[in-house]
């Protein structure tokens, strides 16, 4: 029987998660502790003795170098890596490259904890998680899982939010519970898929 195994990863933190920056697509690279932070990642895999045969990551840089770093841990260099701007991180829209801190000052602590973290409201000019979803949840949906599903051991290096949408569907959590969601960089969630695609087990590697 194949292994259905899918293991999710946040990127290390980049130069303007350091700077307290919204984000979204715009492309900053990994800080120095965001190196590290994916170096980590891999040896983690590695001493579980985890290892990859196909990989998926956005169109964004901090999550392509998080992906080859994690790769060269495990000297897993030469795996076929899929780049799409379906997992790219939320877009942002006119919040990114706002501090985070100075847009709580302009628009309250509350409405920016909305924007950040509820389901179906968009920050200005830019996609809700629902949005969000719709997009990674179909890529998914054709092209990641089906590699999954054929025993095909897969990695994703992907984002804060892309991400959450995917657990929403394998963990199971809907509109009111997402927003207490959230993922720390450079920790991989190893899962294991039955037979039906649902999850049969998880686990958080932080350390
Ligand atoms: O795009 C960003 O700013 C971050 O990657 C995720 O930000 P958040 O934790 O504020 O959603």
């Amino acid at each position: 029987m194949s292994e259905r195994l899918l293991v999710l990863v946040r990127h290390g933190q980049s130069d303007w998660n350091l700077k307290n920056l919204f984000t979204g697509w715009k492309d900053p690279d990994l800080t120095a502790l965001g190196v590290e932070e994916a170096k980590a990642a891999g040896h983690r895999l590695k001493a579980r003795a985890l290892s990859f045969d196909r990989c998926f990551t956005s169109d964004l840089t901090r999550a392509q170098r998080t992906l080859d770093l994690i790769l060269a841990a495990l000297g897993q260099t030469a795996l076929p890596i899929a780049r799409d701007q379906a997992l790219n991180e939320r877009d942002y829209g006119e919040l990114s490259g706002l501090n985070k801190d100075d847009a709580r000052a302009r628009w309250g602590e509350e409405q920016v904890h909305v924007w950040r973290r509820s389901y179906d409201v968009p920050p200005p000019g830019g996609e809700s998680l629902k949005d969000t979803a719709a997009r990674v949840l179909p890529y998914y949906i054709r092209t990641i899982l089906p590699a999954v599903m054929r025993g095909e051991r897969t990695l994703v290096a992907a984002h804060g939010n892309s991400l959450r949408a995917l657990l929403m569907v394998l963990d199971g959590l809907d509109a009111d519970t997402i927003p207490g969601v959230e993922l720390a960089t450079g920790v991989p969630l190893v899962y294991r898929l039955k037979a039906d695609t649902t999850v049969d087990a998880k686990e958080i590697l932080t350390a």
